[in-house]
Formats: C-alpha cells, sequence, structure tokens
C-alpha cells in the first residue's frame, strides 16, 4: 500500500474500497468458509457476487422507493477511493431488491424485508471464471484504509475453502396452502369475469405454500442444488437481518443495463415438459400455435416496450423462442435498447411487468391486492445488484422463497387471461413450484398434488 495515499485519505469520509485476489473457490466452498452471506447473486454470464456485513446499507419506502435508493446509494458513490487499476469486475456494487407492492408493510413472514433494502457489503467476494477476488469496502468517517487493509488479512487467515457436497435434502414434514383448490377456482373465475366484462386485460394471481422442514434450512446447500438444476437461471439469496432467508433461481430477467446496452425481455405463457421427447415437442408445438399462450406472451412484450418508452431509445424486439426449464417452458422474446438511465431508473419503469402483474396496470394491482390471500413481499418483484456508474442487473423473484429455520413459503403464480381455466392454471402454479420443492424433498415425501384435492 501506498503509505502516503492511506494518510492523505483516512480522514476523508467516503467510501474506501481495497481488493486483493483470492484462492479460487467455489460458491459452496465460499459459503462454507466465511459465514451467513447477507447477500448471494450468481447470474448467467456475470461473476458470482457475495456479501458479508455492510459497509453501506440503504432503505426506502413507498412510491418513491426506486429514486430514493439511487440517490442513498449515489451519496455513497460520491467520493470513493479506490486505486485506479482495481479489477473492475471486483468493484462495490449494492445488493438488494425491493417489496411486489410500493405499499408493503411487512406482514409477520416478511419480518426484516422492507419495501426496498440495498447493502454495499462490507466483505464482497467476487469470483469468475478465471479468479476469485476480495473486495472489502468501508464507508463514513471512521473509514480508512489502514482498517481496510486489515480487514482484508483477517478474511485471508480465515479463508479456507473446501468443497462440500451438498448433504442429503432435509426432506418436508409438512405443506399447508394458503389457498385451497376451491378459493383458487373462485379467484380465477372472478378475474375472467372481469376480463370479459372488459375492464381488465390479464392478472398474475399467485399463490404460496407453508412447508415445514425435518431439518433447518442450509442456503449453502439449497443453492449448490439449484445451481445444478438451474444453471441458466438467476440464482440469489439475500437476508437484510438475520432472521429470513429469501431465495430462489429465476428465469425471468427485469433489465440489465452494462454501458449504454439494456437488455431485457418478455417471459410469459406456460406449459409443463413432455415426459419423452414426442411429448415435450408437442406441448413446445401447442404453446407456440394456441391463441390463448400468444395473447399472453403478446400482450407483456408490448406493454415492455410501451414501458421503455422515455428511458431508452432504439428499442428492438429479438425472435420468439422457447425457453426450455427442468419443469416448465415457456415463450420468451428478448428486447434490447439503448439508454443513459440509471439501473434502477430502467427497474422502476418496468416493474411490474404484466409477466408478473396485469393489464392495465393499476386495475390488475387492484385485482391482485383484493384477491390473494398472502402477502407476496418481494416475490415477483426487483432483485439484483447496482455500481457507482449505474451498471447493473435485476430478475424477477420468481421460483422464490422465503427460509426461517424450518420454515420455507415458496411462491408461485400464473397469468390469468380471458379463457384461463381454474384447473390448467392451478397446474401451471404447481409446476412453478417444483425448483423449490425440489430441493427439499425426499423420494417418499408427500407432495402437494398438482390434480387433487382441496389442500
Ligand atoms: C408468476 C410466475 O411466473 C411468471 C408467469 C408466467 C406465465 O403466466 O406463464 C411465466 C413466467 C413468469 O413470467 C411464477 O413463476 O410465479
Amino acid at each position: 500500500m501506498d503509505q502516503r495515499e492511506g494518510v492523505a485519505r483516512a480522514d476523508t469520509a467516503g467510501l474506501v474500497s481495497r481488493t486483493v485476489r483470492l484462492p479460487d473457490a467455489s460458491l459452496s466452498g465460499l459459503l462454507r468458509t466465511l459465514g451467513k452471506p447477507n447477500a448471494v447473486w450468481t447470474a448467467p454470464g456475470e461473476p458470482t457476487v457475495t456479501g458479508y456485513g455492510a459497509a453501506a446499507q440503504v432503505t426506502a419506502d413507498g412510491p418513491a422507493r426506486f429514486a430514493t435508493v439511487r440517490e442513498r446509494a449515489g451519496a455513497v458513490f460520491e467520493s470513493v477511493d479506490r486505486p485506479a487499476d482495481a479489477p473492475v469486475v471486483a468493484r462495490p456494487r449494492f445488493l438488494g431488491g425491493f417489496a411486489f407492492h410500493d405499499g408493503h408493510s411487512a406482514t409477520a413472514h416478511w419480518a426484516g424485508f422492507p419495501t426496498a433494502t440495498f447493502v454495499l457489503p462490507h466483505v464482497q467476494v467476487v469470483t469468475t471464471p478465471e479468479a476469485t477476488w476480495l473486495t472489502v469496502n468501508a464507508y463514513g468517517e471512521r473509514a480508512s484504509v489502514e482498517r481496510v487493509e486489515e480487514t482484508i488479512a483477517s478474511v485471508r487467515e480465515r479463508f479456507d475453502p473446501e468443497e462440500h457436497a451438498a448433504g442429503p435434502p432435509p426432506g418436508v414434514v409438512s405443506t399447508a396452502r394458503t389457498t385451497g383448490r376451491a378459493e383458487w377456482r373462485r379467484q380465477v373465475e372472478a378475474a375472467t369475469a372481469r376480463i370479459r366484462a372488459g375492464d381488465l386485460e390479464k392478472v398474475v394471481l399467485a399463490q404460496a405454500l407453508d412447508v415445514t422442514l425435518d431439518a433447518p434450512f442450509s442456503l449453502p446447500d439449497a443453492l449448490e442444488r439449484l445451481g445444478e438444476t438451474y444453471p441458466d437461471c438467476f440464482r440469489f439469496a439475500f437476508r437484510p437481518t438475520d432472521g429470513a432467508t429469501f431465495f430462489g433461481a429465476s428465469p425471468e430477467r427485469l433489465v440489465t443495463r452494462d454501458g449504454r446496452e439494456l437488455r431485457t425481455g418478455a417471459l410469459a405463457a406456460t406449459v409443463g415438459r413432455g415426459e419423452t421427447p414426442d411429448d415435450d415437442q408437442q406441448l413446445e408445438a401447442d404453446l407456440r400455435s394456441s391463441a390463448k399462450y400468444r395473447h399472453e406472451h403478446e400482450v407483456v412484450a408490448e406493454r415492455i416496450r410501451e414501458q421503455l418508452q422515455g428511458v431508452a431509445s432504439n428499442v428492438a424486439t429479438g425472435e420468439r423462442s422457447v425457453r426450455k426449464l427442468a419443469t416448465v417452458q415457456h415463450l420468451f422474446t428478448p428486447i434490447t435498447g439503448e439508454t443513459d438511465e440509471h439501473v434502477l431508473s430502467l427497474a422502476e419503469a418496468l416493474h411490474p411487468t404484466p409477466a408478473v402483474g396485469g393489464l392495465p396496470p393499476d386495475a390488475a394491482l387492484d385485482v391482485i391486492r383484493e384477491t390473494e390471500t398472502f402477502d407476496r413481499g418481494w416475490y415477483a418483484a426487483p432483485v439484483g445488484w447496482f455500481d457507482g456508474a449505474g451498471d447493473g442487473t435485476f430478475a424477477v423473484a420468481l421460483r422464490s422463497a422465503l427460509a426461517r429455520g424450518e420454515h420455507v413459503r415458496p411462491f408461485a403464480g400464473a397469468g390469468i387471461v380471458a379463457d384461463s381455466d381454474p384447473d390448467a392454471e392451478w397446474a401451471e402454479v404447481q409446476l412453478k413450484y417444483r425448483p423449490i420443492l425440489d430441493v427439499f424433498e425426499r423420494t417418499g415425501d408427500a407432495t402437494p398434488d398438482a390434480g387433487g384435492g382441496d389442500r
């Protein structure tokens, strides 16, 4: 370290950030050596970021929450002491997320999850296929290069990642539903009646399960299993306080901003996977050709293009394809553009897309609030990261669950349009629970059944 630099800047209030290289480590090794992270982010084509402790945390409420987070985080990035040759990939990043509704007031399940909260980790580890980097961040009057260097030394000393295979699934003791089958049928029928009456085009209705495990939730094991089955999904975990972890493996990018480049897309309309390649092809053919699925998908793509007006230029729509996941397949249309906006402003413009809200947006949000009997919390809302330049990625927090000790609450929903059939939508929701349930169930555990009774 340059001693003069340390002395000259030690008394400057601001962000001090230093990066060193660590021995290479897998995510599971990392999570087992550095203790409980408060943020984990793994995304296709991006480095994996894990964060421990907070150099700074910004929290916000209400309709202005996106702007408030941007302003408060902007203040933290205002004066940054970080060597010019430090690796860009290991730069300081805020990680966190938002609640689905701006009027979120955490019910007991979501205790500890504000309407918006982001952490700039004190200890931030970034892994790429080439290297593992440790960044230590400190912010405020007491931040100094000396203290940052001390933390780096102590993390290096403790850092001893060992490979561990995930343990066996903990097993599921019991499962209860927030929404029984008869109630779901009433909900979907009420929504389709409203759609036919003309004041609503589409609404995404969701439900949750209350799952009790046979052993406490293990984040390293859960992320390892999700990584095996969903390597191309956004795998995330957030633990804003000690109490609960919100985690998942979402297929849906809300938005990425990388310099001037903006990437988003429409992911909507769902069928299952076939038992045989022929069945699977048939399902894919139905997905591509059915008027219901195409409508459900097209309203999302069209609305996203509208939502981008004013925040992006040269908006272009790519070719529609079918995104195949372990238990479901979706229609997907990539959408790109150019932008000068902060990724938080883009997330604000896009959330909620009709893939998780509906159309018209306000009417759909009212129907969701009036209909759903559980608290969405952070489910189906933006989770991700941003940096000091306003670059970042947000995923839509789907195929997700809230875990607290032995209790796990997975969430799943389905887009309801005029000709939705309650039973088919019910079956679709059950398939969307699978990514989470498969992490925990042992063969032989009673599974909540896709076709059956009321509970
Ligand atoms: C709402 C969920 O998924 C969303 C709804 C979809 C649909 O209605 O077809 C498909 C993908 C997602 O945009 C969920 O996974 O809970």
